[in-house]
């Protein structure tokens, strides 16, 4: 078995900070300590974690608000450092995270696809060819030239999934934000999904349904406080993580792989 993605005994730590409360500015000057911090507390978001992804696995993650999800995918694809602990990550990573991260705000849809091209390792030639692919697929012919911020979520979830696939990574990682997509485009993404999938590339999927788990992944992980509390079969850990929080209510699958 090739492994895609192997992470060991990972945690990721944050600080929060909090500003000192004075009553006044002028309290706050004289005491010299206006713009000074003060650490109040650390939030282990992702505590000893370790699994393992084979290469062509769909592989979910499951878990409550502020379990911990969103961090160890920004540690998998590299934009979060872990505290401590390590990560090995085979082949090219295309990740779609929250909306909007890795799009500059003031460059144009354009700029943006060579931007991400660039960043996930394709030559500008690479990139030159696939262009039109990926404005066709995101259907943005008409909006291409102009700056992101005039992007509505959707259209910034139609560019961001079109580079995703279309810079043809060996590992996509999606947290679900296919949910803002009109049905036709999510239509779209998941057929492009399966095809990732039946081309025997990695899928890294974070959702909060259990029946995404069930129709999309072969093996999944439920994550509780930044925990590993299940790992294996999906119906398995699905069925865990509904028994322990019975108030968690599935959603269509299609919504939320997304
Ligand atoms: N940059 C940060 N600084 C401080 N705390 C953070 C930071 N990012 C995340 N956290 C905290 O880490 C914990 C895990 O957050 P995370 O976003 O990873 O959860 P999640 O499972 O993705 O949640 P959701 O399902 O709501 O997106 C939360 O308590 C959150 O407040």
């Amino acid at each position: 078995m090739t492994v895609a993605i192997h992470v060991e005994h990972l945690s990721k730590t944050f600080k929060r900070y909090q500003p000192r409360r004075y009553r006044t500015l002028k309290e706050s000057i004289i005491n010299g300590e206006m713009f000074e911090r003060r650490l109040s507390e650390r939030i282990e978001a992702v505590k000893d974690v370790s699994f393992s992804v084979a290469a062509g696995e769909t592989f979910g993650i499951i878990g409550r608000n502020g379990a911990g999800k969103s961090t160890l995918l920004k540690l998998l694809c590299g934009i979060l450092k872990p505290t401590t602990g390590r990560i090995a990550v085979r082949g090219r990573v295309a990740a779609l995270l929250s909306l909007g991260v890795g799009f500059h705000e003031q460059m144009s849809g354009r700029e943006n696809v060579f931007l991400n091209g660039l960043v996930l390792g394709l030559s500008p030639r690479e990139i030159r060819a696939r262009f039109d692919d990926i404005v066709t697929f995101a259907e943005l012919e008409d909006f291409i030239d102009a700056p992101v911020w005039t992007y509505s979520t959707g259209m910034r979830m139609r560019l961001a999934f079109s580079v995703a696939v279309n810079v043809d990574p060996d590992v996509l990682i999606i947290d679900e934000v296919l949910a803002v997509g009109d049905i036709a485009f999510t239509e779209k993404c998941l057929e492009r999904m399966r095809m990732f999938q039946e081309k025997g590339r990695t899928l890294l999927l974070v959702t909060h349904d259990t029946a995404t788990l069930a129709a999309w992944c072969q093996r999944a992980l439920w994550l509780d406080q930044g925990q590993v509390r299940a790992l294996g079969d999906p119906a398995e850990v699905a069925q865990a993580y509904l028994s322990a929080f019975s108030e968690s209510v599935a959603v269509p699958a299609m919504n939320a792989v997304a």
